[in-house]
């Protein structure tokens, strides 16, 4: 293995040397090849164009290095947990800002519409493995609009969904637990005695450790977005999975939280997890426009249904009052199990959520309309 990359290295160096000897002069900026120099780093966070990026992750190298992009790039857009090609001054020292140069192809693209009647899609965050949805059990009441808008954008970008439950020592969660129990989605719920926990330094902290636990173990080696209203705990368990407000050296001691007063996306290391293992934090998301969802992929992350998009009529919406949807039919048959019904019914929830406008009223708080 090392003999053969040593081996590619040196037939690199050959081939630059034979070019450039060939042309006679540098090439022109239009003809160079594409920045083979560069080397890869992962976007933490993006602030008024300015793009940080951590280099040798894990290593007693690690830094963070600021970055401009490269005009040729100017069009593209950059999120938190894209991996670039980073050229110029690398260091990471004081005052010093690389170029970004290249985007790396993505795994996931996680995306919102700013609302559904705006088609102009933005990138939250790229290359994320899973979206967490954090929801409190109540203060706040818990908003199943916005965690089904969620939901739809994480299936339609093939990333997996998992719920987070806060704060159940103010109320039993059962009602909300059962509202998604048809959807097959990992729930990870707050202990009853969560608000009881002292925190070690003696302040009052209402958090369950049992979770943060539980958490740290879902997050272990994968890059996951955490989304949540404001006020449900989120910042709480960042902190908590992170040290973001402890000054623990690295990465996060510089992007911590006191440090990063905007409102763009930060990916944070989890503690005590291995190596890759981030959360991107993603605050003021409030709601979720999802005019660029296809409805087949949503039909699609539900695998005993999916089959049935295949009768559908071309362009089917696949709800209730889509006309000739093979979905009923589908589930009448029994080609979707014991719980077609149950599940066809939250399937076309999120079909609805979809289709919904995002505002305040469709964000429906859970027994409400
Ligand atoms: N009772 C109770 N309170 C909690 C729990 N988790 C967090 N809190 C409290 O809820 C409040 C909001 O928590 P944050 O972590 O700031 O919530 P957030 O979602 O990050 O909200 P923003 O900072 O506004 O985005 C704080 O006062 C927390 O101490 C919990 O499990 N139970
Ligand atoms: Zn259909």
């Amino acid at each position: 293995m090392a003999r053969r990359s040593s081996t590619r290295r040196d037939w690199d160096e050959t081939d630059v040397r034979v070019r450039a000897h060939k042309s006679g002069s540098r090439p022109r900026t239009k003809d160079r090849p594409a920045h083979e120099d560069a080397v890869t780093g992962r976007v933490v966070t993006v602030d008024r164009g300015r793009y940080t990026a951590v280099l040798d992750e894990d290593t007693d190298a690690e830094r963070l290095v600021v970055a401009v992009r490269a005009k040729e790039l100017r069009r593209r857009p950059v999120v938190a947990g894209d991996l670039v090609g980073l050229v110029g001054d690398v260091t990471g020292a004081p005052d010093t800002l690389a170029r970004l140069v290249r985007i790396e192809e993505r795994s996931t693209v996680l995306r919102r519409s700013a609302d559904d009647d705006d088609p102009v899609e933005r990138v939250v965050v790229a290359n994320a493995d899973q979206l967490v949805v954090v929801v409190a059990a109540a203060e706040p009441e818990p908003r199943t609009g916005f965690v089904d808008r969620a939901l739809v954008a994480a299936y339609d970008a093939g990333i997996d969904p998992l719920l987070c439950i806060t704060k159940t020592d103010l109320r039993d969660p059962a009602g909300l637990v059962a509202h998604y129990t048809a959807l097959d989605l990992p729930v990870l719920v707050s202990g009853p005695a969560a608000g009881a926990a002292p925190a070690g330094d003696g302040a009052s902290l209402p958090l369950d450790r049992g979770l943060v636990e539980a958490l740290r173990e879902r997050l272990d080696g994968r890059v996951s977005v955490l989304l949540g209203h404001s006020g449900v705990g989120k910042s709480t368990l960042v902190n908590a999975l992170t040290g973001a407000d402890r000054a623990t050296g690295g990465v996060n001691a510089v992007t911590g939280r006191g440090r990063h007063t905007s409102s763009s996306a930060l990916a944070l290391k989890v503690e005590d997890a291995s190596p890759g293992s981030w959360i991107i934090d993603t605050p003021g998301i409030r709601s979720f426009g999802l005019a660029h969802v296809d409805p087949d992929r949503i039909v699609e992350a539900f695998d005993e249904l999916g089959g049935a998009i295949a009768e559908c009529p071309k362009g089917c919406r696949h709800t209730e009052d889509s006309p000739g949807c093979a979905l009923d039919g589908w589930v009448a048959r029994g080609r979707a199990g014991a719980a077609g019904a149950a599940r066809l019914a939250s399937l076309r929830r999120l079909l609805r959520a979809r289709e919904g406008s995002g505002d305040a009223p469709e964000d429906k708080e859970l027994g409400v309309g």
